[in-house]
Order: structure tokens, then sequence, then C-alpha cells
């Protein structure tokens, strides 16, 4: 979520600097140092014995379930892989890691809405169905060169983000704020006539219904992913200083 960097060192959104980056490969990322005045790591506890206050990973699903537990013992996150927590007895032991060394897992809404009226109404009263249905563009999930829309998974958020980690995190966003993983249904559709990420979140409950339909536009310095997941990432740092909290 390149976005980020530039927002952040150079706009001055959330207050923050990024200080330090961890990566795999110093030499490709060297222009970072060059351009925003961070420092690269490579090793995981200089990283995070480095001047920093809290992690922001934007990685994939299967790097933040390796990193996480060693992350939360040293300091808070914010999480965006959120399909990482879709494994139940690492979601069990980062709570208590979390808990032990009291530090806060932040989980942003990423490319969706809602999970702010889903977790209040599932928390205090009672949510009947959260059903997902999500668009995209075919090219994104499927080699198969398609010619009209096709229903490529319909199944619960835990097969979901099993069988798509780089494409259905919000579904495992939304798990967490509500039923869990195998309440909360998810359908995948490759568009072959769209260029937006379409996310629509339906919930029935004892508030009511509601239903939230976000069609992202690509972020446009990395197009496979949702800007507003990018802004919401921003977002979430930002609300960390803000006196006032709202919703
Ligand atoms: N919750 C949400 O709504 C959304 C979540 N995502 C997720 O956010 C994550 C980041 O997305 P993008 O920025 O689009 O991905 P990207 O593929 O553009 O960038 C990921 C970066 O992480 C690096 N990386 C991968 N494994 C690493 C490791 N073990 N250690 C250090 N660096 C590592 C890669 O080299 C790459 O530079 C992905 O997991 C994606 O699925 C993306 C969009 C929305
Ligand atoms: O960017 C999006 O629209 C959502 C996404 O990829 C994810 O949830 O993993």
């Amino acid at each position: 979520m390149g976005v980020s960097i530039t927002e952040i060192n150079q706009n001055n959104h959330a207050q923050m600097q990024i200080m330090s980056v961890y990566v795999r490969n110093k030499e490709k990322y060297e222009w970072l140092e060059t351009e925003f005045g961070v420092k690269l790591y490579t090793e995981l506890e200089s990283f995070l014995t480095s001047n920093i206050d809290i992690v922001v990973e934007a990685a994939t699903v299967e790097a933040a379930q390796n990193l996480l537990p060693t992350i939360i013992k040293h300091m808070d996150i914010v999480l965006i892989s959120i399909g990482a927590l879709v494994d139940e007895s690492l979601l069990q032991r980062v709570i208590e890691l979390a808990e032990a060394h009291q530090h806060n897992i932040h989980l942003p809404s990423g490319a969706i809405g809602g999970l702010d009226l889903l977790q209040n109404a599932h928390s205090l009263a009672t949510v009947q169905t959260v059903a997902l249905t999500t668009r995209k563009p075919a090219h994104s999930l499927t080699n198969e060169k398609l010619n009209k829309e096709k229903v490529i998974f319909k199944g619960t958020a835990q097969e979901a983000i099993k069988q798509f980690p780089k494409n259905i995190n919000v579904s495992i966003a939304l798990s967490l704020a509500g039923l869990g993983i195998k309440q909360t249904t998810v359908r995948l559709i490759a568009d072959p006539d769209i260029d937006k990420n379409i996310h629509q979140v339906d919930v029935v409950g004892d508030f009511g219904e509601a239903s939230f339909v976000v069609k992202n536009n690509p972020l446009p310095s990395n197009p496979k992913t949702s800007y507003s997941a990018a802004l919401s990432l921003l977002g979430t740092l930002e609300r960390l200083v803000q006196r006032i909290k709202i919703g």
C-alpha cells in the first residue's frame, strides 16, 4: 500500500512518521531509504527494537501469521491482512499474548464499511445472518477467460480466505465483528466487465436489516488493491491520536 508511506512521511498524516521498514530483500527497497529517510531491517528483532512505537502490517496473510506472535509481544500492531486470523488457535494465542503484554491489535475496516454497526448488533443483541457478496475484475481472480460473470466461490468465510488469501480479507474482518468464520457467508464473483472491487454486506438482526455496498476504485499506485483499504489503514492510524472517537 505504497500510498501510506508517501502520505505519512511527506504529507504528515496521522502525526506520525514511518521510521523503519521490515523487508526480506534490502537491495530491492533501498530507494525507500533514499526517498523517505526510513531505515530498512531484515531481522525482525532488530526492526522491533528500532525507533518505532507501532507496527503496520501490509504484507500477506502468511507473513502476518508467521510474524504476529513475535510482534505482539513487543508492541501494538495495525493488521490489514486480517485473513491471518482465520486460524483459530493463532487468534487465541495472539489474544493471550496481547493481554499478557498489554498490547493492542487494530483491525482496520479495509475495503468495506459497517463493522461498527455489526459489532454493536452482535455483541449487545442478536444477529441472525451476515452475507458478503464480492464482485471483482475477472482477471484478478482467475486465469480463465470469461465473457460473462461467474460465481467462483460460494461458502463460509473460513473457506473463502483459504482459497483466496489475497482477495477476501474483508470476510474475516466481518466474521470477527459478527458471527464468526463458519457462519459468515461469502459469494465471490469474477466479472469481466468491471474495473472496481465491489463488496456488498447484508446483515439481518434484532435491530433490523442493513446493507452496505462499496464500489471501490483501485488504488492508483497499486491497482489490485482497493483505494479505500489504504485510506482505512491511514484512518486507523490517525484515530489513534484523536481525542474524539467516532463510532
Ligand atoms: N483488509 C482489507 O480490506 C484488505 C487487505 N489487503 C491485504 O493487505 C495486504 C497488502 O496488500 P497489498 O499492499 O496490495 O500487497 P502487495 O503485494 O502490493 O505488497 C505486499 C508487500 O509485502 C511484502 N512481503 C510479503 N511477505 C513478506 C514478509 N514475509 N516479510 C516482509 N515483507 C513481505 C512483499 O514483498 C510486498 O512488497 C495483503 O495481504 C492483501 O491481501 C488488501 C486489500 C484490502
Ligand atoms: O481490496 C479489496 O477490495 C479487498 C481485498 O482485496 C481483501 O479483502 O483482501
